[in-house]
Protein backbone atom coordinates (compact mmCIF):
# COMPACT_ATOMS: atom_id res chain seq x y z
CA UNK A 1 0.00 0.00 0.00
CA UNK A 2 1.39 3.46 -1.24
CA UNK A 3 0.81 5.91 1.32
CA UNK A 4 2.25 8.64 -0.29
CA UNK A 5 0.71 12.03 0.06
CA UNK A 6 0.97 15.54 -0.59
CA UNK A 7 0.80 17.48 2.46
CA UNK A 8 0.15 21.48 2.30
CA UNK A 9 1.12 23.37 5.39
CA UNK A 10 0.82 27.11 6.40
CA UNK A 11 3.78 27.54 8.48
CA UNK A 12 2.51 30.88 10.29
CA UNK A 13 6.49 31.30 10.74
CA UNK A 14 6.66 31.70 7.23
CA UNK A 15 6.28 35.60 6.45
CA UNK A 16 5.91 35.21 3.01
CA UNK A 17 2.92 33.15 4.06
CA UNK A 18 3.56 30.91 1.17
CA UNK A 19 2.06 27.49 1.16
CA UNK A 20 4.79 24.51 1.22
CA UNK A 21 4.07 21.32 -0.02
CA UNK A 22 6.19 18.57 0.76
CA UNK A 23 5.88 14.34 -0.51
CA UNK A 24 5.49 12.49 2.65
CA UNK A 25 6.09 8.44 2.38
CA UNK A 26 3.98 6.80 5.06
CA UNK A 27 4.59 3.16 5.88
CA UNK A 28 3.02 3.09 9.74
CA UNK A 29 2.18 5.25 12.42
CA UNK A 30 5.03 7.58 12.75
CA UNK A 31 7.12 9.41 9.73
CA UNK A 32 8.47 12.66 10.58
CA UNK A 33 9.88 14.19 7.81
CA UNK A 34 6.91 17.10 7.03
CA UNK A 35 7.55 20.14 8.03
CA UNK A 36 6.16 20.78 11.39
CA UNK A 37 4.65 24.05 13.29
CA UNK A 38 4.86 24.79 16.86
CA UNK A 39 3.67 22.53 19.02
CA UNK A 40 1.37 23.04 22.29
CA UNK A 41 2.82 21.54 25.30
CA UNK A 42 1.27 18.08 26.35
CA UNK A 43 -1.78 17.74 28.29
CA UNK A 44 -4.44 15.30 29.42
CA UNK A 45 -5.98 17.97 31.48
CA UNK A 46 -9.41 19.12 29.14
CA UNK A 47 -8.52 22.25 28.64
CA UNK A 48 -11.18 25.15 28.49
CA UNK A 49 -11.69 26.54 24.72
CA UNK A 50 -11.32 30.18 23.45
CA UNK A 51 -14.09 30.16 21.07
CA UNK A 52 -15.20 33.28 19.29
CA UNK A 53 -18.73 32.66 17.30
CA UNK A 54 -18.17 33.51 13.72
CA UNK A 55 -21.43 35.71 13.13
CA UNK A 56 -23.07 36.95 9.93
CA UNK A 57 -25.86 39.51 10.40
CA UNK A 58 -28.47 40.20 8.06
CA UNK A 59 -31.90 41.94 7.91
CA UNK A 60 -34.90 40.97 10.37
CA UNK A 61 -32.87 39.93 12.88
CA UNK A 62 -31.35 37.08 10.81
CA UNK A 63 -28.17 35.76 11.62
CA UNK A 64 -25.36 33.26 10.23
CA UNK A 65 -23.42 31.69 13.02
CA UNK A 66 -20.88 30.13 10.51
CA UNK A 67 -18.36 27.25 10.55
CA UNK A 68 -14.57 27.68 10.31
CA UNK A 69 -13.03 27.94 6.56
CA UNK A 70 -9.63 27.07 5.44
CA UNK A 71 -9.62 30.73 4.42
CA UNK A 72 -10.03 31.91 7.89
CA UNK A 73 -5.88 31.46 8.66
CA UNK A 74 -4.61 29.78 5.01
CA UNK A 75 -4.21 32.75 2.65
CA UNK A 76 -4.20 32.05 -1.12
CA UNK A 77 -5.42 28.95 -0.84
CA UNK A 78 -5.59 26.63 -4.39
CA UNK A 79 -9.41 25.31 -5.44
CA UNK A 80 -10.32 22.78 -7.73
CA UNK A 81 -13.74 21.90 -9.50
CA UNK A 82 -15.58 19.41 -7.75
CA UNK A 83 -15.25 16.19 -9.24
CA UNK A 84 -18.99 15.31 -8.49
CA UNK A 85 -20.20 16.94 -11.40
CA UNK A 86 -18.28 14.18 -13.78
CA UNK A 87 -19.94 11.48 -11.48
CA UNK A 88 -22.54 9.63 -13.76
CA UNK A 89 -24.62 8.79 -10.64
CA UNK A 90 -25.11 12.62 -9.73
CA UNK A 91 -25.68 13.29 -13.07
CA UNK A 92 -29.47 13.04 -12.72
CA UNK A 93 -29.55 15.60 -10.15
CA UNK A 94 -30.88 19.28 -10.77
CA UNK A 95 -28.92 20.96 -8.96
CA UNK A 96 -25.46 19.33 -8.66
CA UNK A 97 -24.08 21.91 -5.69
CA UNK A 98 -25.73 23.77 -3.02
CA UNK A 99 -25.69 27.16 -3.08
CA UNK A 100 -23.08 29.09 -1.25
CA UNK A 101 -25.43 31.18 0.45
CA UNK A 102 -27.69 28.96 1.37
CA UNK A 103 -28.60 28.46 5.34
CA UNK A 104 -31.03 26.79 7.69
CA UNK A 105 -33.11 28.32 10.70
CA UNK A 106 -33.23 27.13 13.45
CA UNK A 107 -36.78 27.99 14.52
CA UNK A 108 -39.25 27.28 11.46
CA UNK A 109 -42.31 28.51 13.69
CA UNK A 110 -42.25 32.19 14.14
CA UNK A 111 -44.65 34.90 14.82
CA UNK A 112 -45.76 37.86 12.13
CA UNK A 113 -42.75 40.69 14.04
CA UNK A 114 -40.53 38.10 15.38
CA UNK A 115 -37.43 37.94 14.68
CA UNK A 116 -35.23 35.18 12.04
CA UNK A 117 -32.75 34.55 14.26
CA UNK A 118 -30.07 32.34 14.02
CA UNK A 119 -29.07 30.19 11.17
CA UNK A 120 -26.39 27.35 10.02
CA UNK A 121 -25.01 27.07 6.81
CA UNK A 122 -26.48 24.11 4.61
CA UNK A 123 -24.52 21.14 4.50
CA UNK A 124 -23.80 19.75 0.66
CA UNK A 125 -21.69 19.73 -1.91
CA UNK A 126 -20.08 22.60 -3.42
CA UNK A 127 -18.93 23.89 -6.66
CA UNK A 128 -15.40 24.81 -5.78
CA UNK A 129 -13.16 22.34 -3.38
CA UNK A 130 -10.04 22.54 -1.67
CA UNK A 131 -8.53 19.30 -1.79
CA UNK A 132 -7.50 17.26 -4.89
CA UNK A 133 -8.49 13.96 -5.20
CA UNK A 134 -5.08 12.39 -4.49
CA UNK A 135 -4.27 14.71 -1.72
CA UNK A 136 -6.89 13.79 0.48
CA UNK A 137 -5.12 11.90 3.40
CA UNK A 138 -8.52 11.05 5.64
CA UNK A 139 -9.01 9.42 9.33
CA UNK A 140 -11.81 8.21 11.32
CA UNK A 141 -11.76 7.59 14.70
CA UNK A 142 -15.21 6.96 17.04
CA UNK A 143 -15.11 7.78 21.11
CA UNK A 144 -17.48 7.06 23.94
CA UNK A 145 -19.84 5.07 24.31
CA UNK A 146 -21.79 2.61 21.80
CA UNK A 147 -23.97 3.71 19.32
CA UNK A 148 -26.46 1.93 16.23
CA UNK A 149 -24.62 3.00 13.70
CA UNK A 150 -21.05 3.72 14.47
CA UNK A 151 -20.01 1.34 11.29
CA UNK A 152 -22.54 2.49 8.87
CA UNK A 153 -20.89 6.54 9.39
CA UNK A 154 -17.48 4.66 8.93
CA UNK A 155 -18.51 2.87 6.33
CA UNK A 156 -20.40 5.69 4.53
CA UNK A 157 -17.48 8.24 4.97
CA UNK A 158 -14.85 5.70 3.17
CA UNK A 159 -17.47 5.01 0.39
CA UNK A 160 -18.42 8.77 0.23
CA UNK A 161 -14.69 9.94 -0.19
CA UNK A 162 -14.18 7.03 -2.56
CA UNK A 163 -17.33 7.37 -5.14
CA UNK A 164 -17.94 10.87 -4.93
CA UNK A 165 -14.35 12.81 -4.79
CA UNK A 166 -11.91 9.51 -5.94
CA UNK A 167 -10.00 9.46 -2.60
CA UNK A 168 -8.60 6.33 -1.31
CA UNK A 169 -6.71 6.96 1.25
CA UNK A 170 -8.57 6.65 4.52
CA UNK A 171 -7.08 5.68 7.81
CA UNK A 172 -8.63 3.58 10.69
CA UNK A 173 -7.84 5.44 14.18
CA UNK A 174 -8.37 2.35 16.65
CA UNK A 175 -9.30 2.44 20.43
CA UNK A 176 -10.63 6.55 20.04
CA UNK A 177 -8.92 9.58 21.15
CA UNK A 178 -5.91 7.21 22.62
CA UNK A 179 -5.24 5.52 19.33
CA UNK A 180 -3.56 8.57 17.62
CA UNK A 181 -0.64 8.05 19.75
CA UNK A 182 -1.08 4.83 21.29
CA UNK A 183 -2.75 2.12 19.05
CA UNK A 184 -2.45 0.48 15.82
CA UNK A 185 -4.17 1.79 12.71
CA UNK A 186 -6.31 0.40 10.16
CA UNK A 187 -6.34 1.19 5.69
CA UNK A 188 -10.34 1.71 5.16
CA UNK A 189 -11.45 1.25 1.69
CA UNK A 190 -15.01 0.37 0.45
CA UNK A 191 -13.83 -3.17 0.23
CA UNK A 192 -13.06 -3.37 3.88
CA UNK A 193 -16.01 -1.79 5.19
CA UNK A 194 -18.79 -3.03 2.43
CA UNK A 195 -20.26 -5.41 5.43
CA UNK A 196 -20.14 -3.46 8.06
CA UNK A 197 -23.12 -1.62 8.57
CA UNK A 198 -24.57 -5.15 9.34
CA UNK A 199 -22.68 -4.93 13.01
CA UNK A 200 -23.17 -3.42 16.25
CA UNK A 201 -20.28 -1.22 17.40
CA UNK A 202 -17.37 -0.10 15.69
CA UNK A 203 -15.01 -1.71 13.80
CA UNK A 204 -12.22 0.76 15.14
CA UNK A 205 -12.99 0.50 18.76
CA UNK A 206 -13.37 3.25 20.79
CA UNK A 207 -12.55 4.49 25.01
CA UNK A 208 -13.05 7.01 27.08
CA UNK A 209 -10.60 9.06 28.25
CA UNK A 210 -7.08 9.73 26.49
CA UNK A 211 -7.58 12.87 24.71
CA UNK A 212 -4.31 14.56 24.81
CA UNK A 213 -4.29 17.43 22.05
CA UNK A 214 -0.72 18.11 21.48
CA UNK A 215 -0.27 14.09 20.72
CA UNK A 216 -3.19 13.98 18.66
CA UNK A 217 -2.45 16.72 16.84
CA UNK A 218 1.42 15.68 16.10
CA UNK A 219 0.18 12.19 15.37
CA UNK A 220 -2.47 13.73 12.70
CA UNK A 221 0.90 15.84 11.31
CA UNK A 222 3.09 13.17 11.24
CA UNK A 223 1.05 10.97 9.43
CA UNK A 224 0.37 13.88 6.87
CA UNK A 225 -3.82 13.31 7.68
CA UNK A 226 -5.43 16.40 6.65
CA UNK A 227 -9.46 15.46 7.21
CA UNK A 228 -10.10 14.39 9.83
CA UNK A 229 -13.58 12.77 10.59
CA UNK A 230 -14.49 12.26 14.63
CA UNK A 231 -17.71 10.17 15.46
CA UNK A 232 -18.41 10.35 19.36
CA UNK A 233 -20.61 12.47 21.70
CA UNK A 234 -20.45 15.60 23.75
CA UNK A 235 -17.12 14.88 25.29
CA UNK A 236 -15.86 13.94 21.77
CA UNK A 237 -17.39 16.94 19.99
CA UNK A 238 -15.32 18.79 22.90
CA UNK A 239 -12.20 17.03 21.95
CA UNK A 240 -12.38 17.74 18.58
CA UNK A 241 -13.04 21.37 19.03
CA UNK A 242 -9.85 21.60 21.13
CA UNK A 243 -8.10 19.82 18.49
CA UNK A 244 -9.43 22.41 15.41
CA UNK A 245 -7.69 24.96 17.59
CA UNK A 246 -4.46 23.43 18.01
CA UNK A 247 -4.61 22.35 14.45
CA UNK A 248 -5.64 26.43 13.50
CA UNK A 249 -2.70 27.39 15.51
CA UNK A 250 -0.28 25.38 13.99
CA UNK A 251 -1.74 26.65 10.34
CA UNK A 252 -2.20 23.45 9.13
CA UNK A 253 -4.23 22.82 6.12
CA UNK A 254 -6.51 19.83 7.87
CA UNK A 255 -10.55 19.59 8.36
CA UNK A 256 -11.85 18.37 11.45
CA UNK A 257 -15.62 17.26 10.57
CA UNK A 258 -17.43 15.60 13.91
CA UNK A 259 -20.19 13.60 13.24
CA UNK A 260 -22.85 13.70 16.55
CA UNK A 261 -23.36 10.19 18.19
CA UNK A 262 -25.40 9.86 21.38
CA UNK A 263 -27.53 7.00 22.00
CA UNK A 264 -29.12 9.37 24.21
CA UNK A 265 -30.55 11.58 22.11
CA UNK A 266 -29.17 14.85 24.14
CA UNK A 267 -27.19 16.44 21.53
CA UNK A 268 -28.99 20.01 21.13
CA UNK A 269 -29.60 22.01 17.91
CA UNK A 270 -29.43 18.97 15.97
CA UNK A 271 -33.20 17.32 15.34
CA UNK A 272 -32.24 13.78 16.86
CA UNK A 273 -28.87 11.71 16.94
CA UNK A 274 -28.25 8.16 14.86
CA UNK A 275 -29.01 5.03 16.71
CA UNK A 276 -31.75 6.77 18.75
CA UNK A 277 -34.27 5.31 16.49
CA UNK A 278 -33.01 1.84 16.93
CA UNK A 279 -32.59 1.79 20.63
CA UNK A 280 -35.99 2.43 21.25
CA UNK A 281 -37.52 0.16 18.68
CA UNK A 282 -35.05 -2.21 20.79
CA UNK A 283 -36.74 -1.33 24.06
CA UNK A 284 -39.62 -2.46 23.03
CA UNK A 285 -38.68 -6.16 23.24
CA UNK A 286 -37.54 -5.90 26.76
CA UNK A 287 -40.61 -3.72 27.73
CA UNK A 288 -42.72 -6.66 25.56
CA UNK A 289 -40.96 -9.57 27.69
CA UNK A 290 -41.72 -7.16 31.29
CA UNK A 291 -45.32 -6.63 30.34
CA UNK A 292 -45.64 -10.60 29.46
CA UNK A 293 -44.22 -11.66 32.73
CA UNK A 294 -46.07 -9.30 34.68
CA UNK A 295 -49.73 -10.33 33.24
CA UNK A 296 -48.59 -13.85 33.90
CA UNK A 297 -49.04 -14.07 37.19
CA UNK A 298 -51.34 -12.22 40.11
CA UNK A 299 -49.78 -8.43 41.13
CA UNK A 300 -46.74 -9.07 38.75
CA UNK A 301 -44.62 -5.97 38.17
CA UNK A 302 -41.89 -5.66 35.48
CA UNK A 303 -39.03 -3.09 35.38
CA UNK A 304 -37.12 -2.14 32.96
CA UNK A 305 -33.94 -0.05 32.70
CA UNK A 306 -33.11 1.86 29.72
CA UNK A 307 -30.29 4.58 29.26
CA UNK A 308 -29.93 7.76 29.76
CA UNK A 309 -27.76 9.51 31.94
CA UNK A 310 -29.13 12.76 31.87
CA UNK A 311 -31.92 12.92 29.88
CA UNK A 312 -35.04 10.63 29.87
CA UNK A 313 -35.55 10.55 25.79
CA UNK A 314 -35.10 6.62 25.36
CA UNK A 315 -37.21 5.85 28.39
CA UNK A 316 -39.79 8.46 27.32
CA UNK A 317 -39.96 7.51 23.62
CA UNK A 318 -39.89 3.92 24.95
CA UNK A 319 -42.86 4.41 26.56
CA UNK A 320 -45.26 6.39 24.44
CA UNK A 321 -44.32 3.58 21.29
CA UNK A 322 -45.03 1.04 23.93
CA UNK A 323 -48.63 1.40 25.29
CA UNK A 324 -47.50 -1.07 27.73
CA UNK A 325 -45.94 1.12 30.62
CA UNK A 326 -47.77 2.21 33.83
CA UNK A 327 -45.00 4.44 34.94
CA UNK A 328 -41.85 6.41 33.17
CA UNK A 329 -39.42 7.56 35.29
CA UNK A 330 -37.02 10.19 34.15
CA UNK A 331 -33.75 12.23 35.45
CA UNK A 332 -35.44 15.36 34.84
CA UNK A 333 -38.78 14.85 36.89
CA UNK A 334 -37.80 13.85 40.50
CA UNK A 335 -40.21 11.08 41.85
CA UNK A 336 -41.14 10.23 45.45
CA UNK A 337 -41.75 6.37 47.06
CA UNK A 338 -43.63 7.65 50.33
CA UNK A 339 -47.19 9.39 50.90
CA UNK A 340 -49.54 10.35 48.70
CA UNK A 341 -49.14 10.97 45.30
CA UNK A 342 -46.18 8.62 45.68
CA UNK A 343 -44.63 5.63 43.65
CA UNK A 344 -45.90 3.03 46.21
CA UNK A 345 -49.18 4.30 46.43
CA UNK A 346 -49.64 4.34 43.01
CA UNK A 347 -48.30 0.33 42.58
CA UNK A 348 -50.44 -0.80 45.11
CA UNK A 349 -53.48 1.26 43.05
CA UNK A 350 -52.53 0.19 39.29
CA UNK A 351 -52.22 -3.47 40.73
CA UNK A 352 -55.18 -3.31 42.37
CA UNK A 353 -57.20 -2.14 39.11
CA UNK A 354 -55.18 -4.19 36.76
CA UNK A 355 -53.46 -6.81 38.52
CA UNK A 356 -49.59 -6.31 37.40
CA UNK A 357 -48.10 -3.09 35.91
CA UNK A 358 -44.72 -2.56 33.96
CA UNK A 359 -42.48 0.25 34.97
CA UNK A 360 -39.99 1.73 32.86
CA UNK A 361 -36.56 3.67 34.68
CA UNK A 362 -34.13 5.98 33.06
CA UNK A 363 -30.61 4.93 34.45
CA UNK A 364 -30.31 8.65 35.43
CA UNK A 365 -33.78 8.76 37.25
CA UNK A 366 -33.92 9.16 40.91
CA UNK A 367 -30.16 9.85 41.53
CA UNK A 368 -31.13 12.18 44.65
CA UNK A 369 -32.96 9.75 45.98
CA UNK A 370 -30.64 7.01 45.91
CA UNK A 371 -27.90 9.07 47.04
CA UNK A 372 -30.02 9.95 50.03
CA UNK A 373 -30.58 6.05 50.93
CA UNK A 374 -27.04 4.43 50.15
CA UNK A 375 -23.34 6.37 50.48
CA UNK A 376 -23.03 8.55 48.22
CA UNK A 377 -20.42 7.18 45.47
CA UNK A 378 -18.44 9.97 43.77
CA UNK A 379 -16.58 8.37 41.23
CA UNK A 380 -16.17 9.11 37.61
CA UNK A 381 -15.64 7.27 34.52
CA UNK A 382 -12.17 8.18 32.24
CA UNK A 383 -13.59 11.01 30.88
CA UNK A 384 -14.78 12.84 33.61
CA UNK A 385 -18.50 11.16 33.23
CA UNK A 386 -20.30 10.89 36.79
CA UNK A 387 -20.32 6.91 37.45
CA UNK A 388 -24.12 6.27 38.43
CA UNK A 389 -25.54 4.25 40.94
CA UNK A 390 -28.22 1.15 39.61
CA UNK A 391 -31.29 2.51 39.85
CA UNK A 392 -32.92 -0.30 38.38
CA UNK A 393 -32.01 -2.73 40.99
CA UNK A 394 -32.11 -0.05 43.77
CA UNK A 395 -35.78 0.84 43.00
CA UNK A 396 -36.47 -3.18 42.64
CA UNK A 397 -35.25 -3.92 46.02
CA UNK A 398 -37.43 -0.98 47.08
CA UNK A 399 -40.48 -2.21 46.26
CA UNK A 400 -39.99 -5.19 47.14
CA UNK A 401 -39.34 -4.05 50.32
CA UNK A 402 -42.10 -1.75 51.15
CA UNK A 403 -45.09 -4.55 49.82
CA UNK A 404 -43.24 -7.88 52.02
CA UNK A 405 -43.01 -5.33 54.81
CA UNK A 406 -46.25 -5.86 57.46
CA UNK A 407 -47.39 -8.46 54.05
CA UNK A 408 -49.17 -5.32 52.51
CA UNK A 409 -49.03 -7.21 49.13
CA UNK A 410 -48.03 -10.51 47.38
CA UNK A 411 -46.01 -9.17 44.46
CA UNK A 412 -43.97 -10.79 42.15
CA UNK A 413 -41.13 -8.48 40.72
CA UNK A 414 -39.08 -8.89 37.42
CA UNK A 415 -36.39 -6.77 36.33
CA UNK A 416 -35.05 -6.67 33.45
CA UNK A 417 -31.95 -4.34 32.68
CA UNK A 418 -31.60 -4.62 28.65
CA UNK A 419 -29.26 -1.39 28.95
CA UNK A 420 -26.53 -2.23 26.66
CA UNK A 421 -28.57 -4.47 24.30
CA UNK A 422 -29.95 -1.30 22.92
CA UNK A 423 -27.17 -0.09 22.07
CA UNK A 424 -24.91 -2.81 21.02
CA UNK A 425 -26.66 -3.78 18.01
CA UNK A 426 -26.84 -2.67 13.91
CA UNK A 427 -28.75 0.58 13.21
CA UNK A 428 -32.14 -0.30 11.78
CA UNK A 429 -33.65 0.56 8.36
CA UNK A 430 -33.87 4.65 9.02
CA UNK A 431 -31.27 5.12 10.89
CA UNK A 432 -29.21 3.28 8.36
CA UNK A 433 -30.12 5.96 5.95
CA UNK A 434 -29.91 9.32 8.24
CA UNK A 435 -25.88 7.73 9.22
CA UNK A 436 -25.79 7.96 4.82
CA UNK A 437 -26.93 11.39 5.01
CA UNK A 438 -24.73 12.30 8.24
CA UNK A 439 -21.45 10.81 6.42
CA UNK A 440 -21.89 12.47 3.31
CA UNK A 441 -22.52 16.22 4.99
CA UNK A 442 -19.67 15.93 6.88
CA UNK A 443 -17.49 14.38 3.39
CA UNK A 444 -18.65 17.17 1.47
CA UNK A 445 -18.09 19.86 3.77
CA UNK A 446 -14.35 18.08 4.41
CA UNK A 447 -14.41 18.97 1.06
CA UNK A 448 -15.11 22.56 0.75
CA UNK A 449 -12.67 23.30 3.09
CA UNK A 450 -14.91 24.23 6.04
CA UNK A 451 -13.43 22.67 8.96
CA UNK A 452 -14.26 23.09 13.20
CA UNK A 453 -17.77 21.77 12.56
CA UNK A 454 -20.11 19.57 13.72
CA UNK A 455 -22.91 17.94 11.04
CA UNK A 456 -27.01 17.44 11.41
CA UNK A 457 -30.29 17.59 10.75
CA UNK A 458 -32.36 21.27 11.81
CA UNK A 459 -35.56 21.18 11.04
CA UNK A 460 -34.71 18.25 8.77
CA UNK A 461 -31.88 20.13 6.65
CA UNK A 462 -28.84 18.76 6.71
CA UNK A 463 -26.43 21.46 8.36
CA UNK A 464 -23.27 22.77 9.56
CA UNK A 465 -23.08 23.53 13.14
CA UNK A 466 -19.78 24.87 15.02
CA UNK A 467 -19.05 22.48 17.91
CA UNK A 468 -19.39 25.01 20.40
CA UNK A 469 -23.43 25.17 19.28
CA UNK A 470 -23.48 21.60 20.30
CA UNK A 471 -21.22 21.00 23.52
CA UNK A 472 -22.28 23.71 25.82
CA UNK A 473 -25.22 22.29 26.48
CA UNK A 474 -27.19 18.71 26.59
CA UNK A 475 -30.68 18.34 25.64
CA UNK A 476 -33.65 17.57 28.50
CA UNK A 477 -36.81 16.26 28.38
CA UNK A 478 -39.18 19.60 29.16
CA UNK A 479 -41.71 18.27 31.55
CA UNK A 480 -43.79 21.03 31.15
CA UNK A 481 -44.08 20.12 27.54
CA UNK A 482 -47.21 18.74 25.50
CA UNK A 483 -44.69 15.63 24.77
CA UNK A 484 -44.27 14.90 28.31
CA UNK A 485 -47.68 15.58 29.57
CA UNK A 486 -48.77 13.19 26.65
CA UNK A 487 -46.63 10.65 27.98
CA UNK A 488 -48.49 10.90 31.59
CA UNK A 489 -52.00 11.00 30.23
CA UNK A 490 -51.26 7.77 28.10
CA UNK A 491 -49.56 6.08 31.52
CA UNK A 492 -51.85 7.38 33.83
CA UNK A 493 -49.18 7.90 36.29
CA UNK A 494 -48.35 10.64 38.91
CA UNK A 495 -46.49 13.34 37.81
CA UNK A 496 -44.56 14.14 41.32
CA UNK A 497 -45.29 17.25 41.22
CA UNK A 498 -48.51 19.13 41.87
CA UNK A 499 -50.35 21.23 39.46
CA UNK A 500 -49.42 24.79 40.92
CA UNK A 501 -45.49 24.41 40.78
CA UNK A 502 -45.54 23.64 37.09
CA UNK A 503 -47.93 26.32 36.30
CA UNK A 504 -45.72 28.64 38.35
CA UNK A 505 -42.33 27.26 36.92
CA UNK A 506 -44.05 27.99 33.53
CA UNK A 507 -45.04 31.47 34.65
CA UNK A 508 -41.21 32.62 35.94
CA UNK A 509 -39.60 30.83 32.77
CA UNK A 510 -41.32 32.01 29.61
CA UNK A 511 -42.05 35.62 28.76
CA UNK A 512 -46.16 36.06 27.33
CA UNK A 513 -44.61 36.69 24.16
CA UNK A 514 -42.34 34.03 23.91
CA UNK A 515 -42.90 30.86 21.98
CA UNK A 516 -43.00 28.32 24.31
CA UNK A 517 -40.49 25.23 23.72
CA UNK A 518 -42.35 22.45 21.79
CA UNK A 519 -44.07 25.03 19.43
CA UNK A 520 -41.36 25.18 16.60
CA UNK A 521 -40.83 21.41 15.48
CA UNK A 522 -37.80 20.45 16.98
CA UNK A 523 -37.76 23.87 18.86
CA UNK A 524 -34.62 24.43 21.08
CA UNK A 525 -35.14 26.86 24.03
CA UNK A 526 -33.10 28.49 26.66
CA UNK A 527 -33.61 27.22 30.70
CA UNK A 528 -31.41 27.71 33.03
CA UNK A 529 -28.63 27.14 30.55
CA UNK A 530 -29.76 24.07 29.60
CA UNK A 531 -30.76 23.82 25.72
CA UNK A 532 -34.25 21.97 25.76
CA UNK A 533 -35.78 20.16 22.62
CA UNK A 534 -39.20 19.05 22.29
CA UNK A 535 -40.00 17.51 18.34
CA UNK A 536 -43.69 18.19 19.67
CA UNK A 537 -46.29 19.31 16.91
N1 LIG B 1 -13.79 18.69 27.65
C1 LIG B 1 -13.13 17.82 26.91
N2 LIG B 1 -12.02 18.20 26.23
C2 LIG B 1 -11.33 17.32 25.47
N3 LIG B 1 -11.67 16.03 25.34
C3 LIG B 1 -12.75 15.57 25.99
C4 LIG B 1 -13.53 16.44 26.81
N4 LIG B 1 -14.55 15.70 27.35
C5 LIG B 1 -14.38 14.44 26.88
N5 LIG B 1 -13.32 14.36 26.06
C6 LIG B 1 -12.83 13.16 25.38
O1 LIG B 1 -13.82 12.69 24.48
C7 LIG B 1 -13.87 11.27 24.48
C8 LIG B 1 -15.26 10.78 24.68
O2 LIG B 1 -15.88 11.42 25.80
P1 LIG B 1 -16.99 10.69 26.66
O3 LIG B 1 -16.45 9.42 27.20
O4 LIG B 1 -17.55 11.66 27.60
O5 LIG B 1 -18.08 10.20 25.60
P2 LIG B 1 -19.02 11.03 24.66
O6 LIG B 1 -18.31 11.43 23.44
O7 LIG B 1 -19.67 12.12 25.44
O8 LIG B 1 -20.06 9.90 24.25
P3 LIG B 1 -21.27 9.32 25.10
O9 LIG B 1 -21.34 10.07 26.39
O10 LIG B 1 -22.47 9.52 24.24
O11 LIG B 1 -20.97 7.89 25.28
C9 LIG B 1 -12.91 10.80 25.55
O12 LIG B 1 -11.78 10.27 24.91
C10 LIG B 1 -12.60 12.04 26.37
O13 LIG B 1 -11.25 12.07 26.84
O1 LIG C 1 -20.86 1.88 30.33
P1 LIG C 1 -20.39 3.00 29.47
O2 LIG C 1 -19.70 2.56 28.25
O3 LIG C 1 -19.62 4.02 30.23
O4 LIG C 1 -21.68 3.73 28.90
C1 LIG C 1 -22.76 4.12 29.66
C2 LIG C 1 -23.22 5.48 29.26
O5 LIG C 1 -23.20 5.72 27.88
C3 LIG C 1 -24.40 6.36 27.47
O6 LIG C 1 -25.12 5.44 26.71
C4 LIG C 1 -24.13 7.54 26.58
O7 LIG C 1 -23.56 8.57 27.29
C5 LIG C 1 -25.14 6.72 28.76
O8 LIG C 1 -26.53 6.67 28.66
C6 LIG C 1 -24.61 5.72 29.71
O9 LIG C 1 -24.61 6.18 31.03
MG1 LIG D 1 -21.30 12.17 26.82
Amino acid sequence: MDYSSKFRCFDPSNTNNTISTSKTHFSSYSTNSIVRSPRASSSMDHQPIDYKPKISNGDAGYFLEDVPHFTDYIPDIPTYSNPLQDNPAYSVVKQYFVNTDDTVAQKIVVHKNSPRGRHFRRAGPRQRVYFESDEVHACIVTCGGLCPGLNTVIREIVCGLYHMYGVNKVLGIEGGYRGFYARNTVTLTPKVVNDIHKRGGTILGTSRGGHDTSKIVDSIQDRGINQVYIIGGDGTQKGASVIYEEIKRRGLKVAVAGVPKTIDNDIPVIDKSFGFDTAVEEAQRAINAAHVEAESVENGIGIVKLMGRYSGFIAMYATLASRDVDCCLIPESPFYLEGPGGLYEFIERRLKESGHMVIVVAEGAGQELLAESMRSMDQQDASGNKLLQDVGHWISQKIREHFTRGKKMAITLKYIDPTYMIRAIPSNASDNVYCTLLAHSAVHGAMAGYTGFTVGPVNGRHAYIPFNCVIETQNKVVITDRMWARLLSSTNQPSFSCAKDVQEDKREEVPSTALLDGQNGSSQGEKDGISVRSPDP
